[in-house]
């Protein structure tokens, strides 16, 4: 008989990516689904459903722990109330998340099969159940670069990152598109006149991102269509932001090093910057390699890791046509190009690469899970 498994958080941004890729790789054929609702308990399932077919409460313990899987993009809120109540009441289920919330947790698992599936196993011959994935920047760049630190040669790596609105959520994106729209209008007809001074449209675009109001800006808190904002997630207090810990601490532990696990963690640090772009994020990496390797053996080595990367060659032509967001959005693809040796020593490598956030960076690693538990 097929495992009930809860969906919670489906119709979220993404949930309905998670959808979407559950319904092309035919994953409800495997399963019973159970759709939960904070909004709209007793309402209809999604077609999907087969035999339970309205929305259960996404707070009731009881129809949750009918459940052998629950998988949530629900969010970090739903997580930090529910999850503990589930467990004291017993459930001994597996719980996949997307949230944060539980990551870097002593009996949690950031999941990443392709690039971590040992420490999966390990984990689930021990008796695992709770499986989160992963900061979507982080995921984004081990899909990419994970040979190298697979094959040990990392001593360290610098990120400069490029990262979407998305990565915000739905009205994040919403905000920067509107203010596009704003801006444009502004200088429409000076734009419709080839003749117009370019000096004068710049002056009406920078007085208008100034006085955008506060609504305009209610999510960034500051304009981000034609600027971008060097700070991502929660101040820490010591110069860093939540986003740019998470570097080090999650690539660590996605591969099963560094604190807890008995051997030293590879140094990772740089700076998280969002950028007008849509579900992309991008990140110029640098690298200081523990020896001089051959840059093609460094390309043979991470075209061949998993079936999703692809090295890019590090052309004009090449990088523009295939190295962007525009390239990129939509598809499981994780281009790594500008690959070269860098100035300061054949030590130094330089890497970028890009990945759809909503897919490597948040659903697609959480619908594996299920299909790994699965076959279990
Ligand atoms: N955005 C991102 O890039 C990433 C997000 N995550 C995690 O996933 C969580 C969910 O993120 P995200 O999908 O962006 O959140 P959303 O805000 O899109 O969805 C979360 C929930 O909001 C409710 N909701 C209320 N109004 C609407 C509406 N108009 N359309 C759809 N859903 C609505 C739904 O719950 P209900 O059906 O119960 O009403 C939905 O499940 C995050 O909190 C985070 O923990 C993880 C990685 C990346
Ligand atoms: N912080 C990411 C999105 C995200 O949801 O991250 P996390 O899953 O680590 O909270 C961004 O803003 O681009």
């Amino acid at each position: 008989m097929s495992k009930l498994v809860g969906l919670v958080g489906w119709r979220g941004m993404v949930g309905s990516v998670l959808m979407d890729r559950m319904v092309q790789e035919k994953d409800f054929d495997l399963i019973e689904p159970m759709f939960f609702s904070t909004s709209n308990a007793g309402g209809a399932a999604p077609s999907m459903a087969k035999n339970e077919t309205t929305l259960k409460d996404a707070f009731d313990i009881e129809q949750l722990k009918r459940c052998e899987i629950i998988i949530t993009a629900q969010g970090g809120d739903y997580t930090t109330e529910v999850f503990p109540k589930l467990r004291a009441a017993g459930w001994n289920g597996h719980w996949i998340d997307a949230a944060s919330t539980l990551r870097m947790k002593d009996d949690a698992v950031i999941i990443l099969d392709p690039v971590n599936m040992p420490v999966i196993k390990d984990a689930l011959a021990k008796g695992g159940k709770n499986w989160v994935g992963g900061n979507c920047t982080v995921s984004c760049m081990l899909m990419g670069v994970g040979a190298l630190y697979k094959a040990g040669l990392v001593e360290w790596m610098s990120t400069q990152t490029y990262q979407a609105a998305s990565g915000g959520g739905a009205q994040h994106m919403r905000e920067l598109l509107k203010q596009f729209g704003t801006l444009n209008a502004e200088v429409k007809a000076l734009l419709d006149d080839p003749k117009s001074a370019i000096l004068e449209i710049d002056r009406k675009i920078i007085a208008k991102q100034r006085s955008l109001s506060d609504a305009e800006t209610a999510n960034f808190g500051v304009p981000l269509g034609g600027s971008l904002i060097p700070w991502i997630d929660k101040d820490l207090g010591n110069g860093v932001s939540r986003e740019e810990w998470k570097g080090m601490a999650e690539t660590n532990k996605i591969l099963g090093q560094g604190e807890g696990f008995g051997s030293p963690a590879v140094p990772v640090d740089g700076f998280c910057v969002r950028i007008g772009a849509m579900r992309c994020h991008s990140q110029a990496l640098t690298f200081k390699l523990k020896k001089d390797v051959p840059l093609a053996d460094i390309e043979a080595m991470i075209a061949a890791d998993n079936p999703w990367v692809k090295v890019v060659p590090n052309t004009r032509e090449a990088t523009i046509r295939d190295l962007t967001p525009v390239a990129v959005t939509g598809t499981l693809s994780i281009p790594v190009g500008r690959l070269r040796k860098m100035a300061m020593g054949p030590e130094y490598l330089g890497a970028f690469t890009i990945g759809d956030q909503l897919l490597w960076g948040a659903a697609e690693p959480l619908r594996r899970m299920l299909r790994i538990l699965l076959d279990a």
